[in-house]
């Protein structure tokens, strides 16, 4: 075949599997499982003194009144980015049709990490959505330079408008020492006082968003006093809320692909993890993404089982990734006993891990750090929250040991970890390693 054919009918083999995709996906409309997608109004559930509140906020802004400061606080995924953003969508629609210029800037203070950035996002955002040139460079002048930018948009294009700042704990800034003032403090303190002082023409009011419930406690005094929010709460879902939330996308898939119980087990789920809604969805989704992977026209209760395993393993890995490898090891030990152990065992003693340990560095010719390090490995292990500990004392003739459970299943941490390549090569040797965990198991009881 010419070249030339030869790339029309790989053209063509691309487009019919993407087609093919999409005819056979168990999905009907996945944007409305989008995290990030703003959903319409008949799909927010619940949330109704929240939705009150912030309306009975905002509304002096359509009668040409500045609005109060806001402070929403809840853990992650209780709504508040969804509820602030509704409620200012509709005001922006209610402004516009009486003809007044309501602009609402945001800024997600996740990633940006200094004041002077967040500063010129600011600028950036409020160029945009009045439709002018930024007018200021990111580098080469003050930050100040570009906050009286920032003003001078503001006072030119709106009558008023909301600063929504999201994950407003998350602006620390560079700073020099401890005591330095944080820059979410000082960003607060600019923006509030401006208004206050009329540097900005229009009525213009900052919504901060935060999962910390002592954010006010940390502000510097100035910058509390000046922001001085009208507080409104989020609180954690519960598996009923989470459910008539998922139960309000269904729609997201095709007529009858949802097995019974789908949607109760993504919500126990995701309610085992404080209620987070975001969890919640996403599990819902991944389960049918697992669905079209595996060619499914049905989505059970297993590709459920299996997202939460993949989020568990997301969730671990992330963590995971920025340990050292006799950590890695340690814990990699410890994970094991219960995978490999022909006997139930939910805890696992720190003597079997520790000798199962060794075992693992003779094998990689790895280092062999003492029982003492194995210990303090561990110990760090349980305040990321990878597992529990609890001390045994008599009763096994093995003196004081301690004795680990995992937070996750140990399975997806021994996966996880196994994908370093100084612990992969274990997979080479798994019936050695099998027969090794169970002789130490055996010694163990056996000498109780
Ligand atoms: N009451 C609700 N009804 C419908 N969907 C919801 C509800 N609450 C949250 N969600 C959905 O859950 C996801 C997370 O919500 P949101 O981003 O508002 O949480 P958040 O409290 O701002 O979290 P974070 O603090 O992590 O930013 C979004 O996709 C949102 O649409």
């Amino acid at each position: 075949m010419a070249d030339g054919d030869n790339q029309r009918s790989l053209s063509q083999s691309i487009k019919g599997r993407l087609q093919e995709g999409i005819q056979n996906s168990v999905f009907r409309d996945k944007g409305l499982l989008d995290l990030d997608a703003l959903i319409d109004e008949d799909r927010i559930v619940g949330r109704d003194r929240q939705l009150d509140d912030i309306i009975t906020y905002l509304q002096p802004a359509l009668q040409g009144n500045r609005p109060p400061n806001m402070l929403l606080y809840g853990p992650s995924g209780t709504g508040k980015s969804l509820i602030i953003n509704a409620v200012c969508q509709k005001l922006l629609e209610l402004a516009q049709s009486q003809g007044d210029h309501f602009g609402v800037i945001t800024l997600n203070c996740q990633t940006i990490n200094s004041h002077d950035r967040a500063v010129y996002r600011l600028v950036e955002n409020a160029a945009e959505k009045a439709n002018v040139e930024v007018g200021v460079p990111q580098s080469g002048i003050s930050t100040d330079q570009k906050l009286n930018r920032f003003y001078e948009i503001l006072s030119g294009n709106f009558t008023s408008a909301i600063i929504i700042l999201d994950e407003i704990d998350l602006l620390i800034g560079r700073k020099r020492n401890p005591n330095d003032e944080p820059a979410y403090s000082k960003l607060l303190y600019q923006l509030s006082r401006a208004s206050q002082l009329g540097r900005i023409e229009g009525h213009v009011s900052v919504a901060a968003l935060t999962n910390d419930p002592r954010f006010m406690q940390d502000l510097d005094g100035r910058a509390e006093s000046s922001f001085n929010p009208q507080d409104v709460v989020f609180s954690d879902y519960d598996a009923e809320q989470l459910q008539a939330i998922l139960e309000r996308r269904s729609d997201a898939y095709r007529e009858s692909v949802l097995e019974g119980g789908i949607i109760s087990l993504s919500s126990a789920f995701a309610a085992q993890d404080h209620g987070d809604a975001r969890k919640a969805i996403d599990l819902f989704r991944k389960a049918g993404e697992i669905a079209d992977r595996q060619g499914d026209d049905i989505v059970s209760e297993y590709h459920v089982r299996d997202a939460q395993k993949e989020s568990e393993r997301d969730r671990t890995l992330t963590q995971m990734q920025g340990l050292s490898t006799q950590k890695k090891l340690s814990l990699y030990a410890t994970a094991i006993v219960p995978v490999y152990s022909r006997q139930s065992l939910s805890a696992v003693p720190s003597t079997v891990a520790y000798r199962v340990y060794q075992y693992l560095t003779n094998l990689l010719d790895a280092d062999e750090k003492s029982r003492d390090s194995y210990l303090r490995y561990m110990n760090e292990a349980g305040t990321y929250n990878f597992v529990t500990s609890e001390k045994r004392g008599r009763g096994y003739g093995n003196g004081v040991h301690k004795e680990y459970t995992f937070i996750d299943d140990p399975e997806v941490v021994a996966e996880t970890l196994q994908t370093d390549i100084r612990i992969e090569e274990v997979k080479n040797n798994e019936d050695l390693v099998e027969s090794v965990v169970n002789a130490q198991i055996k010694d163990f009881f056996n000498g109780q």
